[in-house]
């Protein structure tokens, strides 16, 4: 492929790595670098590799068509344009393709709203061979804003939300589906550390610190908040509320999912069936405790477990009666809970979105295991669950106020028992057990509220 290129004094061009098939640019010989217009532009990205994204609506005449770029900032410039203003830019690197050549050139980024070209195309990307003819257009060829058509992610109705997924673990696979998925939908998702958030608590300007800067406004958090950070994280969540953001989870539900005392006293409110359990901190008479969970084998359970760490059978009456004796010395909260035996090592996690469950998984044990945790070697298959499963795992969500749930359900004889409700819940056991885009679920519900808010924030206004 040559690399001599001939340009009239307009020409479209395509900006692939930005995701823009078609630009009308002016061909500007005065200009050194390229200009592409660009609306709320944000930096962000470590300091190590910074990028920015930006908000551009590429055909002049349908400002209704909007998308979100990003790419990688390779430098801040001042830069003058031609009525004599100097502005300091954001300048990026992308890929140019004009006619066949392909070349990646320098863009400043600025509003060029007003103009009637959304690029100029300065001399630094014209390469060596390039011979600008001005008093002709459209010499290579003509693109059309048509081929905007096939791109799906933003409809012209549609605005980007801005997203803050809260997270200590940005690198596990929920995390990165969560964040992957909300930006190829369009969507601003920031990846926030829970823990490095810090608060000014003031009822008129409630504010959130990140690094040194305040975070922007959130249209939605998604919250991921796990158990060694619940109440902090609840706090963080509770100022992003005050600052008007819509929370996926609201911070109360997940406080009351994380409490399992008060997570069952709720739940049994509700008439929601569980294994019938008995609570205890450093009880006195172990066995009129132990004789509260029925008559057969119990399972003991420690409040702070995760994971199946602390959750322990107990065959015979005898041995329960010891295991609560050596919980007692621990100083910490645990219960005592009927053994559904017909469960067989199997539990079933249903998840709930909305209201409706949109996957569920049946995990079971290894040989000679109870415990059905995955973080146990229990294996997931999908299922697909009868309706008094279906109604107890969303009667279960609501109760406690979660929007996004995974609910573990025991299947015993007399039906499904609720055995807990988890406000975070994983989303790769799931996803590959029963190959659904769970993730895209999620994101699509937090489109779809955040969007009926607004309109209802409009009617207010
Ligand atoms: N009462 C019970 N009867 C039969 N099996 C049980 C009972 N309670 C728990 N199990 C089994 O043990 C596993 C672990 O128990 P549970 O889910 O209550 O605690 P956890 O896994 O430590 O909590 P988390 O899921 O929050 O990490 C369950 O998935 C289930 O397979
Ligand atoms: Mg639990
Ligand atoms: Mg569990």
């Amino acid at each position: 492929m040559s690399d001599a290129l001939e340009l009239g004094w307009e020409e479209w061009l395509a900006l692939p790595a930005l995701g823009l098939p078609a630009i009308k640019a002016k061909v500007d010989t005065g200009a050194k670098t390229s200009a592409l217009h660009a609306e709320v532009i944000e930096s962000f990205g470590d300091t190590g590799s910074p990028k920015v994204r930006f908000l551009i609506r590429p055909d002049p005449d349908h400002p209704k068509l909007e998308l979100v770029c990003t790419a990688p900032v390779v430098d801040r410039r001042d830069v003058t344009s031609s009525n004599g203003q100097t502005e300091l830019r954001y300048v990026i690197a992308t890929e140019m393709q004009i006619g066949t050549v392909r070349r990646t050139i320098e863009i400043t980024l600025t509003n060029r709203e007003t103009m009637s070209y959304r690029m100029l195309l300065g001399r630094s990307a014209f390469g060596d061979h390039t011979t600008v003819i001005p008093d002709r257009s459209f010499i290579q060829p003509k693109l059309s804003f048509d081929l905007y058509q096939s791109i799906k992610p933003l409809k012209p109705k549609t605005r980007p939300l801005r997203m803050a997924l809260l997270t200590r673990e940005p690198d596990n696979y929920s995390s990165m589906r969560l964040a992957e998925t909300g930006r190829e939908r369009g969507h601003i998702v920031d990846v926030i550390n829970t823990s490095r958030c810090y608060m000014k608590i003031e009822a008129r300007a409630p504010e959130i610190h990140y690094d040194g800067k305040t975070l922007p406004f959130y249209d939605a958090v998604i919250p991921r908040i796990g158990a060694s950070m619940t109440n902090y994280g609840m706090a963080v969540l509770r100022q992003f509320e005050a600052m008007g953001a819509w929370c996926l989870n609201p911070p109360s539900s997940i406080g009351a999912s994380r409490d399992k005392l008060l997570a069952h006293q709720l739940l049994s409110q509700a008439g929601i069936a569980m294994p019938v359990t008995a609570f205890a901190h450093s009880p006195k008479d172990t066995k009129d405790l132990v004789g509260l969970a029925g008559t057969g084998p119990v399972v003991l359970k420690l409040l702070e477990s995760t994971q199946g760490r602390g959750v322990v059978l107990a065959e015979s009456k005898k041995a329960a009666e010891s295991l609560v004796d050596a919980f007692r010395g621990l100083d910490a909260n645990f219960l005592v809970q009927e053994f559904v035996k017909e469960a067989a090592g199997a539990d079933v996690r249903c998840l709930v979105i909305g209201g409706r469950v949109v996957a569920a998984m049946k995990r079971q044990a290894q040989e000679g295991e109870f415990r059905s945790n995955l973080h146990r070697g229990g294996e997931a298959m999908a299922i697909s669950l009868t309706p008094d499963e279906r109604k107890i795992a969303v009667a279960a969500a609501k109760r406690l106020g979660l929007n996004f749930a995974g609910v573990d359900i025991l299947q015993s004889k007399n039906g499904p028992v609720v055995l807990e409700v988890n406000s975070s819940p994983g989303l790769e056991g799931i996803e590959k057990a029963t190959g659904k885009n769970v993730t895209g679920k999620v994101i699509r519900f937090i489109e779809q509220k955040v969007r009926t808010l607004g309109k209802r924030r409009e009617i207010n206004a």
